[in-house]
């Protein structure tokens, strides 16, 4: 194993390390033990890669495709789901995602299914508009952009991934959006509990536990009516689409509208398959949602608090908005015309990863990494902050400087030491989506609002760390540039 801080016997390093900010006590130790070094955390020993061509060796390999033993993931997902799935049951749902996501336009060169993705995310856009602009105090004292992007991007994922959207002020979906906020809080990757089962039996953390286990349970409920309604629509649908295909083409099956109709139909044709149970399907819902909604929000919620805080940027993206849209909707194939916005997105990536520890992954054989064994049962911590932070790689890494991602031509660069979505087997399998939400939402928000703090504030730039690294909830004026 490679070398590393000793820590106490049971505890580990774990109360050296920074409960709020885990990510900057990791990659100080990776200034003193370098970018490859074990730390024992509970029960259970961790690797943290600080180094991105480690982190891509790594994740390219089938022995490190596993998930981390974290009683958090593995005690309450027990391995369902897609994000601490493994093995064949992670394979065949990979599958499935990856290839409906591309069918619904999660593509690059989708043709017409991506224009149809794009026209889903355009809504989802002015209703963030419309909603941040009609609220009284979006210019005076500031309104939190937070709540106005959860409700706005939320349906564009709801549509998405469950086929339907709802109404802003629907109970069920405010409640949807409280316990998936509550839950992405709790189930931090560092909390101690994740690496000390036993501390469930604390009452305070008893509590926590009992929480997420109770809106798991009613999180579930919902979806079964969701997947109840959606297999009647599936029914009519799929007997519709026979009767008009008896003449023509035998056998041809209405295409999905949403992952949740892609997996019914898959779940039709492979009636023997042990991975597709209604326990499974509630659990993928979960977290496709909750992995679609959280990371986009958090990333748009960053990228408006840097370019408020940074009035010499927002200017800069003005004026490229202005000169390229002329006033018009921006649209995907805008992209190439708008460098600086885009690089603005990158730089807010960089500064500030949504994911600082990565999604730890598990060591399923025993294999050896940069000279060391690795056991199996490691949990490796590819540290994104420690890569995106490096100053050797990044000059002056703390501050928010977009060019940093344009070349001398104004081409926007995408270096390898850039790792929003991780890599490898398991890399991120809504890339794609996400760069397209975090596009359309960047440009169309910035084309029509002035951001700035309300008087005399100042931008609190520290983020909180539970699964993601969030800002805390702060107010900006947020002005409709009514000419544009
Ligand atoms: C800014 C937005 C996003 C960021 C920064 C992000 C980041 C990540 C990261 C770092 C991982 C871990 C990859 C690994 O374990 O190696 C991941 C996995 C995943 N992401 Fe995303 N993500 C984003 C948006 C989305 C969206 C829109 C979806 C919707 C489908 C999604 C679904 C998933 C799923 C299901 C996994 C687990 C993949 C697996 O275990 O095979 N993510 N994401």
């Amino acid at each position: 194993l490679p070398p590393g801080p000793r820590g106490l016997p049971v505890l580990g390093y774990l109360p050296w390390l920074d409960r709020l900010q885990p990510h900057e006590t990791l990659t100080a130790l990776a200034a003193r033990y370098g970018p490859i070094f074990t730390v024992p955390m509970g029960g259970v020993r961790a690797v943290v890669l600080a180094d991105e061509a480690l982190v891509r060796a790594a994740l390219a390999r089938e022995a490190c495709s596993g998930r981390a033993p974290l009683y958090l993931t593995h005690g309450l997902m027990q391995g369902h789901g897609l994000i601490c799935a493994e093995g064949p049951m992670w394979r065949e749902q990979r599958r499935l995602v990856a290839g409906a996501l591309k069918s619904l336009g999660a593509v690059r060169g989708g043709g017409a299914r991506r224009d149809r993705m794009q026209a889903r995310i355009s809504r989802g856009v002015r209703a963030a508009l419309q909603s941040i602009s009609s609220c009284a105090e979006a210019a005076g004292d500031g309104v939190d952009p937070h709540a106005h992007l959860t409700e706005a991007v939320g349906n564009v994922v709801n549509a998405v991934v469950f086929g339907r959207t709802w109404a802003p002020d629907d109970p069920t979906w405010l409640w949807l959006q409280r316990i998936q906020d509550e839950g992405t809080k709790l189930i931090g990757v560092a909390g101690a509990i994740n690496f000390l089962p036993f501390l469930r039996l604390i009452p305070n953390q008893g509590r926590a536990i009992r929480w997420l286990k109770e809106g798991q349970k009613s999180q579930h409920a919902l979806y079964a009516d969701l997947v109840a309604e959606a297999r009647t629509a599936l029914g009519t649908t799929a007997a519709a689409a026979a009767a008009a295909a008896e003449d023509e083409a035998p056998g041809t099956e209405p295409e999905p509208d949403n992952l949740l109709e892609a997996w019914l139909q898959e779940s039709v044709r492979r009636p023997d398959s042990p991975f597709y149970t209604d326990r499974q399907l509630h659990h993928l819902l979960a977290d496709l949602f909750g992995a679609a909604l959280d990371t986009t929000v958090t990333t748009l919620r960053w990228l408006l608090l840097f370019v408020a805080a940074h009035p010499d940027v927002q200017a800069r993206v003005h004026r490229e908005l202005d000169e390229v849209l002329q006033g018009r909707e921006p649209t995907l194939d805008d992209q190439p015309l708008l460098p600086f916005t885009q690089a603005t997105i990158l730089e807010t990536q960089r500064i500030r990863s949504v994911t600082p520890l990565g999604i730890p992954h598990g060591v399923t054989e025993t294999t050896s990494l940069d000279g060391y064994t690795i056991p199996r049962g490691t949990m490796l911590i590819p540290l994104q902050w420690a890569i995106h932070m490096d100053p050797k790689r990044w000059d002056r890494p703390h501050e928010f400087r977009p060019q940093r991602f344009l070349a001398e031509d104004d081409s926007v660069l995408r270096p390898d030491g850039f790792i929003p979505f991780q890599t490898g087997k398991r890399m991120c399998v809504g890339d794609e989506w996400a760069r397209m939400m975090l596009f359309q939402f960047a440009a169309g928000l910035l084309q029509r609002l002035r951001l700035s703090l309300p008087d005399g504030r100042e931008a609190d730039l520290e983020g909180v760390c539970g699964i993601t690294l969030t800002p805390k909830e702060q107010r900006l004026r947020c002005e409709l540039r009514t000419d544009k």
